[in-house]
């Protein structure tokens, strides 16, 4: 049996279509990514994955259950932490894990559950008295409280400092570990390429490829790259690796090459050079990263502009991932 499986699922708000025909196919033990721009439908999507939002059209199964008519069925076996949880404020880590674990015939142990979130500690802190990490922590623990087989994670790490992310990266990499099912919604691409074992890429409502984090770099064909500083201060002749089976392209700026290409580029490179006599000093192999491969596939920078065009949306990963796609296809 499928973990999860999508079919033609669709959804509007009004006249905004908002998921167009998405299907995906999750796998029982997988880690499973759905990354895109803001506005793509991925909260939507999961949404209707969870049996939180109806659906217009199209199936969605999770273990087997229609998320919406067998919902009280679902809850038992689903965990869901979605964006801006609304907890109760003045309860504290512990007796939020206790209400949780109430609505469950089965489940954790409490205090085990703290403990495996990193928040012993905090066990008689207030929700309100929490750090954004730790609220993110205590999230997680009510998703898990129930020991559901599939877990939905909408955003766990957004806004969170690296250590603190990290913390939750190694929860979500003990999950896998026990063989549960993991949903993860993310725009991080290191933390996509992490986690995931495979992403579903959404773009204005619609699936754009699914495929392992490099699968979804190499489908994208940007290629390698092999740099390196020419020592003798002698102007490089290109042509001594322009000719190579494997070379794309050659740019020379003073000292400085750059060889684009495919295959095993650098040991070819490489040998080439040694050939000729030339000595080569920081040479380095640079590979397309999944940043490349989302923009080359949506032809759009992922955290800059969002599904409506607005380029007010997002840090500063967009502009280095747009330098980097036009370096590569210069
Ligand atoms: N309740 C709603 N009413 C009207 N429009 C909505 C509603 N929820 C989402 N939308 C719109 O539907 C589209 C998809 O939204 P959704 O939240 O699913 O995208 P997302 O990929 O999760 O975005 P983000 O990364 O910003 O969370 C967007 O254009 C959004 O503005």
């Amino acid at each position: 049996m499928t973990a999860i499986h999508v079919h033609e699922l669709r959804k509007r708000y009004g006249p905004r279509v908002a998921v167009d025909g998405v299907g995906l196919t999750v796998r029982p033990g997988e880690v499973f990514g759905i990354l895109g721009r803001n506005g793509a439908g991925k909260t939507t999507t999961v949404e209707a994955i969870a049996g939180l939002r109806r659906p217009d059209a199209g199936t969605v199964r999770v273990l087997g259950l229609d998320p919406w008519r067998d919902r009280l069925r679902l809850r038992q076996v689903l965990g869901v932490q979605l964006q801006d949880t609304q907890l109760h404020h003045a309860l504290t880590v512990h007796e939020l894990v206790r209400l949780y674990r109430t609505f469950y015939a089965s489940g954790a142990v409490v205090s085990d559950l703290i403990e495996a979130v990193g928040l012993s500690t905090h066990r008689d802190v207030r929700f309100e008295r929490l750090s954004g990490g730790q609220q993110q922590r205590l999230s997680i623990a009510l998703a898990l409280v129930g020991r559901p087989r599939v877990v939905i994670l909408d955003e766990l790490t957004s806004g969170l400092d690296p250590e603190a992310r990290r913390h939750i990266w190694a929860i979500v990499e003990d999950l896998r570990d026990d063989g549960v099912t993991v949903l993860l919604v993310s725009h991080l691409m290191e933390e996509v390429e992490r986690l995931c074992d495979r992403v579903a890429l959404l773009e204005r409502g619609r699936l754009v490829a699914t495929d392992t984090p490099s699968g979804l770099v190499e489908r994208a064909g940007l290629g390698q790259r092999v740099r390196f500083r020419v020592a003798s201060g002698a102007p490089f002749d290109a042509g001594l690796v322009r000719d190579l089976p494997q070379v794309e392209q050659v740019e020379v700026r003073g000292d400085e090459v750059s060889v684009h290409g495919g295959g095993d580029l650098l040991g070819e490179v490489s040998t080439a050079l040694v050939r000729a006599g030339v000595v080569a000093t920081e040479t380095r192999l640079e590979r397309a990263t999944l940043d490349d491969a989302f923009l080359a596939l949506t032809g759009s920078a992922l955290e800059n502009t969002d599904a409506d065009g607005d380029p007010d949306a997002g840090g500063d990963a967009g502009p280095r991932v747009a330098r980097h796609n036009q370096e590569v296809s210069r």
